[in-house]
């Protein structure tokens, strides 16, 4: 066993948070180094996650608006290139670049990877151990847990038979099913209906609540709900699993209903859990909640003085974005900086189509007796949206209607997780520049999507005006 006892920082986990966390610390003058499990950098994030789902919906987003063009509508056979498998296969390309731009960050900043298992041994002191039985003890002053999540798994599911699948071995499905059932309509359930229905699956999405998404504005949500049937989801609210019974044929999804759902495969996207296990936490007096997550305080630290976590370890928001920030802002402070967390996180969905907002729904402003006003644009009326053919969606901005701070942004349709941006960057201004206003002060680029900001303003003013 090889000992060193040079380092300032070890980091477990290189997806967003860890690569993050290193890069900063890297920056800051300490020594740090990382441990990974996987073969390569990126995280789960690169390989299993947020990578791989964007960039199947991107080239299931292509077959869909070449669909949608009259020159093409002649083919409706799912050509071999809509084959599952090729699709994975196409997609590697994007995991391979992330990894070779990935890998470089640690190179150029000196922050020295070692491959294999982390787990804590005693403060200040982490076991590497790799596949062929190596091992290394990383001496070192501060410990940083970055090890992400997993999905969920109850018991009585066969995940290890060929028709049941999760978000991580979808990824490596030998075939392409006619039919699927989603259980589970969390945002992995919803992005993935519309990947297979966009390849035209037919598909089943369980919801065991009563609406789709309902941290989402309720009129984004119902109008996510109509797309996804119009695209022939056949959604499911409030129903419960009794028992997934996989063969050789299929899978039947029995539902406490009494309702019994037939298909070719089944996707589980019902929750993650945290990367808590076998971490050594007990070696330093630490426990994961019952989701494998870490309490951290203000500054990402755990209930031990020097050893932080951040990312899905921690659980809410379980965001890339967000423990990209997590990750910066935890190591910035390991470094003398301020105090700084991540609060005002934005959502970006990648349905089909997309999903975005930031700040409260008409619902909890309702409920926290704040006077607002709502300003609309929809998208069919955009001469960009006229031009591309994506008519479907709207801006929706939830204004205060005496001061006309910006509040709430919600937006659904063809580039929403971009143009939320715009309106963010407005609300994040101090009073009195966050004013809506700004939007009827400003011109925009024609024919530009971000100019339904200037319609959806003038649309919420003229209703004060009423
Ligand atoms: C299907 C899917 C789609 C998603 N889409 C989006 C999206 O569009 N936008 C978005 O913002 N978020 C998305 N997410 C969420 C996002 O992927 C996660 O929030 C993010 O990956 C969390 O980053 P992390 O750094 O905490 O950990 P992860 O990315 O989970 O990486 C953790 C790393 O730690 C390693 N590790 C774990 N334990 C050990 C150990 N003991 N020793 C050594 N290494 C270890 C793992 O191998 C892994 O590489 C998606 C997630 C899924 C599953
Ligand atoms: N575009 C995006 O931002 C994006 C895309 C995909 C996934 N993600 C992330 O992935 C996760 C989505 O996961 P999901 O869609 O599978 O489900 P979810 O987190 O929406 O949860 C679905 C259901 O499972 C339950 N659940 C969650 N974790 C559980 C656990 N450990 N044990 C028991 N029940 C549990 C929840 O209460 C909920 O009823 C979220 O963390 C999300 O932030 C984000």
């Amino acid at each position: 066993m090889n000992t060193s006892s040079e380092w300032d920082l070890v980091v477990i986990g290189s997806g967003p948070a860890g690569e993050a966390a290193s890069m900063r610390a890297a920056k800051g003058g300490l020594r740090v180094a990382m441990v990974e499990g996987l073969p390569k950098v990126g995280g789960n994030c690169t390989h299993l996650g947020t990578i791989p789902s964007k960039a199947l919906r991107h080239q299931v987003r292509q077959v869909v608006r070449h669909h949608r063009n009259p020159v093409l509508q002649s083919i409706t056979e799912l050509p071999q290139a809509m084959e599952w498998p090729n699709l994975i296969e196409r997609i590697t390309d994007v995991i391979a670049s992330q990894v070779q731009v990935r890998s470089g960050f640690y190179f150029r900043n000196r922050v020295k990877v070692f491959t294999g298992h982390g787990s804590i041994m005693a403060p200040g002191k982490v076991r590497v151990e790799d596949d062929q039985g190596r091992e290394w003890v990383l001496e070192t002053r501060d410990i940083l847990l970055a090890t992400g999540s997993r999905p969920y798994h109850p018991e009585n599911v066969d995940f290890s038979h060929p028709r049941v699948y999760d978000s991580d071995t979808i990824l490596s499905m030998s075939h392409t099913p006619r039919n699927i059932i989603i259980y589970g309509a969390g945002v992995i359930g919803c992005e993935y209906a519309s990947i297979f229905t966009g390849l035209g699956m037919r598909v089943d999405l369980v919801n065991s609540r009563e609406h789709l998404l309902d941290f989402m504005d309720t009129e984004i949500s119902d109008a996510l709900s109509y797309h996804l049937r119009e695209q022939g989801v056949t959604i499911r609210h409030g129903e419960e699993y009794i028992a997934v019974e996989p063969d050789e044929e299929g899978v039947t999804l029995i539902l406490k209903s009494g309702k019994r759902l037939r298909a070719d495969a089944l996707l589980w996207s019902n929750g993650r859990s945290g990367n808590s296990q076998q971490l050594g936490l007990e070696n330093v007096g630490l426990e994961a909640n019952s989701r494998g997550q870490l309490a951290v305080d203000e500054r990402y630290q755990t209930a031990v003085p020097g050893v932080y976590a951040v990312g899905d370890l921690i659980g809410w928001p379980s965001l890339a974005s967000a423990s990209y920030d997590q990750g910066r802002f935890c190591a910035g402070m390991i470094c003398g900086e301020e105090e700084q967390q991540v609060r005002h996180v934005p959502t970006g969905i990648y349905t089909i189509p997309g999903i975005s907002s930031i700040g409260p729904t008409e619902h909890e402003l309702t409920e926290a007796k704040i006077p607002y006003e709502v300003g609309q644009a929809f998208f069919k009326n955009l001469a960009r949206a006229q031009i591309t053919g994506e008519r479907a969606g709207m801006l929706k901005l939830l204004f205060h209607r005496d001061t006309l701070e910006l509040l709430g942004i919600h937006c659904f349709g063809y580039q929403a997780t971009e143009i939320v941006h715009v309106g963010q960057a407005v609300m994040s201004q101090p009073a009195p520049h966050n004013s809506i206003e700004y939007f009827i002060k400003t011109t925009f680029n024609y024919p530009t999507m971000a100019e339904a900001y200037r319609v959806a303003a003038i649309n919420g003013l003229n209703r004060l005006r009423r």
